[in-house]
Formats: C-alpha cells, structure tokens, sequence
C-alpha cells in the first residue's frame, strides 16, 4: 500500500494515544520505513475503535497478563553468563545458505519418530535450552506457563493449544542435531545480510556469508515484498514443528504463523526485515506479536503441576490434533 493511502486511513483523533497504549516505543508516523509496522497496527486499532470482529477481538484485545511484568528482566543478553554467549557465537557463524539448504533436505527424506503430542512433550522434559537466560525449567514446563497465561487471559482454545505446543519442535535435539544451535535460539534470515538488531550481530563476523558477495548485501538472494515463506530463517524448532503442525493439525493460519515465527526477534521485536514482507505476513505478524508475550513473560510464573493440568490440556491436543495421533516427527 502507498504511505499516502495509509495516512488517508489514520484520521482518527487519539491514533498517537491507541498506539503509545498497544506498543511502547514504536515510531507514531508511518514513513516508508515503518510502513508495515503502522499496518500491522490496525488491528489492535480496530479492537480499540470497537470495530473488530469476535475473532479479532480474542486474538489481539491486549492482554492484562503483561501489566505486571518488569519487562527489564528478560532477554538482558549483554549480562547474559557465558552459556548464552558462547550458544548465540556458534549459531551465528553455523548457520549459513549452504547448512540451511542442507538440514531442509534431510528434514523432508525421512521420518524421525513416532509419538503423540503427550510423549513429545514428556521427552522433552530433559533438555535445558541453553540459548535461553530466562529460564532454567523444563521445556514442558515452559510450554504449560505459556498455555495457562494463554488461558488465564481467556483466548481461544486453538490458541491456548498454541502454547502448550509451540516449543515441541526442539525434540530435533534428540535427533539429527549437531548440539543446540541448530534447534534453539532466536531465528535470522539466511541469505542476506545480518541486522543490526540481532542479538550480539558482532558475532557474524564468524559466519562464511558474511562478506560473501550476494548473500552479504542488503536484499541477498530476496528481493522486497518477497513474502517470508520465500524465505529462509536460520533453521530450529519454530521451522520444524511448523512443516509438523501444518501437515498433521487442524489447526488456523495465526497458529502456524505464531509457531513458525516466534523465535524471530528481529523482526516482530526489533522491526528489522520489514521488507521481506507482503499481504499475507501483516496478519502473520500480528497472530507473532499477540503470542509473544505469553511465551516471553510466563517464564516468571509460578512452575505448573503438570499432572493437574494434563486432562484438560489433553482435551485441547484431542480437538485440534488428536491425543493418541502418533505424529510423525
Ligand atoms: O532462547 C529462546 C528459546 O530458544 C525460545 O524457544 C525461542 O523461541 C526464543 O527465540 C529464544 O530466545
Ligand atoms: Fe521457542
Ligand atoms: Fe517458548
């Protein structure tokens, strides 16, 4: 859309005042730049103008849950211990076109395991996510603080299931993995140059593309509005466990966007990579952004009993999945 047609539509009043309330420090005026971000923004505009419908309303209606947190104390990565450092330098100079093209190609080959959602989530129970410094817990207790905060703030079953889902693709670990960079951490496009609003973006300097000649320039092997589904993030678990869910769920377009994208800072945080985007990724972005506080901020929650919680949840799994569908993963 041109930048005029988007001004034409923000004649209301209290736009600086609908927007400083959903997304702090976000830039007001939409320029060429921030374009896609304003955009994005409608929808909570529209929830605050009462003219959502239903279904937007319980997707992105802000949630309280955040209210209470001192969103100060996550993701502080510069004070982050050397587990985190040291997992962020060997992602960032591994995952590169030529590995990217190579894990997609041996996902598709062959199948993994079979398990249901339960016993994902019950293996998962082992692994420590080194790229994390919020968290120490399991993954399957991460995954059910997520869901219940879904929960709690009364969005929709599927995107409840989201939650308790979203993290399983790190079951890669227990397979084909080579450690831990190629399955946790935030996520970056291969193929173009590496933003600046990636975390420690100094640790590309290690990373063969690099300085190479087309994959080190701005738009790389992309050109603008290409769509993120032409393009390739640094490939984990948000990547994987999408081409899962897709194939084998029912469930919506928001859901598999939440999932294939959350781990994608620098874009639905940082605001960097706007470019890539067309149509279809403005909703995307809004269903990422609407997610990520319950993944980011349930970290500080009380730690769930999962035995309390597993019939209803198994219940939710039964709707959108089924409880005793053996995936294949
Ligand atoms: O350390 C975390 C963790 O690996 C999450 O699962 C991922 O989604 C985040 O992007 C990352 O920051
Ligand atoms: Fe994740
Ligand atoms: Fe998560």
């Amino acid at each position: 859309m041109a930048p005029a047609a988007v001004e034409a539509s923000f004649e209301t009043p209290n736009i600086n005042e609908t927007f400083n309330d959903h997304r702090d420090g976000l830039a007001l005026e939409a320029t060429s730049d921030n374009i896609d971000q304003v955009n994005v923004l409608k929808a909570a505009l529209k929830v605050k103008q009462g003219t959502a419908t239903q279904e937007e309303k319980d997707i992105y209606e802000k949630s309280e849950f955040d209210a209470e947190k001192d969103k100060t104390q996550f993701r502080q990565y510069e004070e982050a211990c050397d587990r985190v450092k040291n997992f962020y330098r060997e992602q960032h100079e591994k995952q590169t076109v030529a590995y990217n093209l190579k894990i997609r190609n041996d996902i598709k080959s062959k199948t993994r395991a079979e398990m249901t959602i339960w016993q994902a989530m019950e293996k998962l129970n082992t692994l420590i996510d080194e790229s994390d410094p919020d968290t120490s817990l399991s993954q399957i207790e991460h995954l059910l603080q997520s869901a219940e905060a879904i929960r709690r703030d009364g969005k929709p079953r599927w995107f409840q299931l989201t939650g308790l889902v979203h993290d399983l693709g790190k079951l890669l670990f227990f397979f084909d993995a080579q450690g831990q960079w190629d399955v946790v951490g935030d996520t970056f496009p291969v193929g173009c140059a590496f933003d600046e609003g990636i975390i420690y973006p100094d640790t590309f300097k290690g990373n063969p593309d690099h300085d190479h000649e087309i994959y080190g320039t701005k738009y790389g092997i992309y050109s603008p509005g290409c769509g993120l589904d032409n393009v390739m993030l640094s490939y984990g678990h948000d990547e994987y466990l999408h081409g899962i869910l897709k194939e084998q769920s029912t469930l919506p377009d928001e859901a598999l966007a939440m999932i294939r994208y959350h781990s994608f800072y620098p874009w639905h945080s940082a605001g960097a990579y706007m470019w890539m985007m067309n149509e279809k990724d403005k909703k995307a972005l809004e269903a990422v952004r609407a997610f990520n506080p319950y993944d980011l901020y349930s970290k500080s929650d009380d730690v769930p009993k999962v035995e309390d919680l597993k019939e209803y949840y198994m219940d939710l799994i039964d709707e959108y999945i089924g409880k005793d569908k053996l995936i294949r993963w």
